[in-house]
């Protein structure tokens, strides 16, 4: 029998020798891959943080003690270890597991997490309201070196640096975001982690200046003053520590017995301290440990070969952007792409191989990119900015304030528009057509289907100035087959028909029109194309002459299409209309068409609606 049979809690973990931790580790990492593969899901980063998170259980006590995950897509073990073994097999699924820590699917889980670099944050609130309460119990933050690039890590630290209470930053450094990390805090790393004997060096130098005796209250103070630049004269000291952390590391990340000691040691201290630890994404896996960015989210795949087991083989809408984008980039060589860390996922990993120059990673940086890409445009640029559109709305106000105030030649192409399935709540792109359709200057488009998007980035490129967004989901989606000229807020009438007009926009359009073509439907569909600017005009026209109106979009309900064409429709007579959007609420995790389904926006649910429409 193994030992994580008998192992469900972190009391269990604590009750093992180091030896047994070992063997416990091998297991886990034979059960993450077993499972991963099937489930699909984080496996890099899970198989390299292995030692580390049974180091935390053995030291630490959640969920009396606060383990806050950056990001959350490393804390699998975790789930393994605080009661979820069991379960896990439904990790992702529809009303199985989350791929994220979720206080509500665990009292382990302290905080939700999804998207990068709010950990110290978070730590540092929870230190403050235990100050505050009176109570006692440590806080850990543990923050990948990619999600280091985030600035919302800096605005923490720099907060933390000033607090006099206890708080443990674990900095887990395995020198890869989801592609490779970049940036100057990266190549600071990599100094750090290659060259062990200049910090060596520098811990002997702290103890030789430590070692200097210290005689009086007054004179006390003046040698700590001495001692301090002595040590920065010398040794510029690390930037954690300069920014009031006491630091330790780097540390072998897989030495379990050694992080014990560590975080044993360090336990105690009643003051920010970073514990700089270098672990190896992938660790135990052939595959990912070659090629760490390939098994960062995998779907499932097969676990001799490595292949991924997907049976999509038409092209994404990113891979169309990477593939437009380059093709574009060649006509108009004042075109720039820019990437929050995300080149694979976003597609734009062809563009930086042909256009180095023109092609700028700039970490986990959302509001960065943003104001980095207006800039670039007021000199004469036209930079694509493809971000995930659950990513982007941190980018909000960088967006109105240094884009579309000045009215600027920025293209957004916002990616993973509305449900993008597994990854559930904390990634859904729900919000986009809300938050950025109440914004002046910009252009919104919504193409129906990947050709369209073609169609819409070469009208970005070339026929359109301003702020532009266009939003499209992840992966692909069957093509329609027609498509009219994109003309600045027109409309695609895809039918004529005279009892029910729908307006829709997206992967949506597709499905309506086979349901119409299918039953042979006498029936108006609009493929809307232009949120912003929206063609009132048509929209009252299509409005006049049909008694029943549907809108569907994959947005919220709130501050999408269906308000705007109610809004609109009030204006005239008001024909019975019927709105299917995603509701006010967060929406799970699942798979796209469970989700689908769930929500009425199904092909079977829609039929269903439009014949009732018909019929009523
Ligand atoms: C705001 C935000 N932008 C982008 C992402 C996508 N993302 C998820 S994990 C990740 C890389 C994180 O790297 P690191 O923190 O080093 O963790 P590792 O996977 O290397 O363990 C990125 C870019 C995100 N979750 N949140
Ligand atoms: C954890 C995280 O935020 C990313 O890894 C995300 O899961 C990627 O999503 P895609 O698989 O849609 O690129
Ligand atoms: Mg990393």
């Amino acid at each position: 029998m193994g030992i994580l049979e008998k192992v469900n809690y972190p009391e269990d973990v604590k009750r093992l020798s180091i030896s047994e931790l070992y063997e416990l580790a091998e297991e886990i990492r034979e059960f993450l891959l077993y499972n991963i593969a099937n489930t699909g899901g984080h496996l890099a980063a899970n198989l390299g943080v292995v030692e580390l998170t049974l180091a935390l259980l053995k030291v630490f006590d959640p969920p009396k003690d606060k383990i806050v995950w950056d990001v959350g897509h490393q804390c699998y073990v975790y789930k393994i270890l605080t009661g979820r073994k069991q379960k896990f097999n439904t990790l992702r699924k529809f009303s199985g597991l989350s791929g994220f820590p979720k206080s509500k699917e665990s009292i382990y889980d302290s905080f939700d997490t999804g998207h990068s670099s709010t950990s110290i944050s978070v730590a540092l609130g929870f230190a403050v309201a235990r100050d505050l309460k009176n109570e006692d119990y440590d806080v850990i933050a543990v923050i990948g070196d990619g999600a280091l690039t985030g600035g919302l890590a800096y605005e923490g630290l720099n907060n933390a640096g000033r607090y006099n209470g206890k708080l443990l930053v674990i900095l887990n450094d395995n020198d890869m975001s989801i592609s490779k990390n970049v940036g100057a805090i990266a190549k600071y790393l990599s100094k750090v982690r290659t060259k062990p004997r200049y910090f060596k060096l520098k811990k002997a130098a702290d103890s030789l200046v430590e070692g200097i005796p210290v005689v009086g209250k007054n004179l006390s103070k003046f040698v700590r003053k001495v001692k301090g630049s002595l040590k920065y004269f010398f040794f510029p000291g690390t930037l954690f520590e300069a920014l009031g952390f006491e630091y330790y590391g780097p540390i072998d990340g897989h030495d379990i017995e050694r992080l014990c000691e560590v975080f044993k040691s360090v336990k105690d201290f009643e003051r920010p301290v970073l514990v700089h630890v270098v672990t190896q994404k992938g660790k135990g896996y052939e595959h990912a440990e070659r090629f760490p960015e390939k098994f960062h989210g995998v779907p499932p795949f097969d676990i001799e070969t490595g292949n991924h087991l997907s049976d999509n083989t038409s092209k994404t809408f990113s891979e169309v952007l990477g593939d437009k984008l380059c093709e574009l980039a060649k006509r108009n060589p004042k075109i720039l792409a820019i990437t929050a860390a995300m080149p694979d996922g976003t597609g734009l990993s062809k563009f930086a191989k042909m256009y180095p120059q023109r092609f700028f990673d700039v970490g986990i940086a959302e509001e960065h990119a943003v104001t980095f890409a207006g800039a670039l445009a007021k000199e004469g640029f036209k930079p694509f900015v493809a971000i995930y559109s659950t990513f982007l709305q941190r980018a909000f106000d960088q967006i109105i304030h240094d884009v579309c105030l000045q009215n600027l030649n920025v293209v957004f192409c916002v990616d993973r528009a509305g449900l993008v399935g597994e990854d559930g709540e904390t990634h859904h792109g729900s919000f986009d057509i809300s938050y950025l359709s109440l914004i002046p200057n910009l252009t919104l488009m919504v193409p129906k289907d990947t050709k369209e998007f073609e169609m819409m980035l070469e009208f970005a490129a070339f026929y359109q100035d301003g702020p532009i967004a266009i939003r499209y989901p992840r992966g692909s989606c069957k093509q329609v087959g027609f498509y009219d000229e994109i003309k600045l807020s027109e409309p695609e009438i895809l039918k004529e028909g005279k009892n029910l007009a729908i307006f829709s926009i997206g992967r949506h359009v597709s499905m309506l029109y086979d349901i119409i073509s299918k039953n042979k439907l006498d029936v108006t569909l609009v493929n809307v194309r232009f949120i912003k600017p929206l063609n009132t005009e048509i929209i009252k026209r299509i409005v006049r002459i049909h008694e029943k109106v549907l809108i569907v979009e994959d947005n919220s309900v709130i501050g999408g299409l269906g308000e705007k064409i109610k809004s609109i429709a009030a204006e005239e007579r008001l024909p019975k209309i019927k709105h299917i959007a995603i509701p006010d609420k967060f929406i799970p995790h699942g798979s796209i068409s469970q989700l689908y389904s769930m929500l009425g926006m199904d092909k079977g649910s829609l039929t269903k609606v439009i014949m009732e429409l018909i019929e009523s």
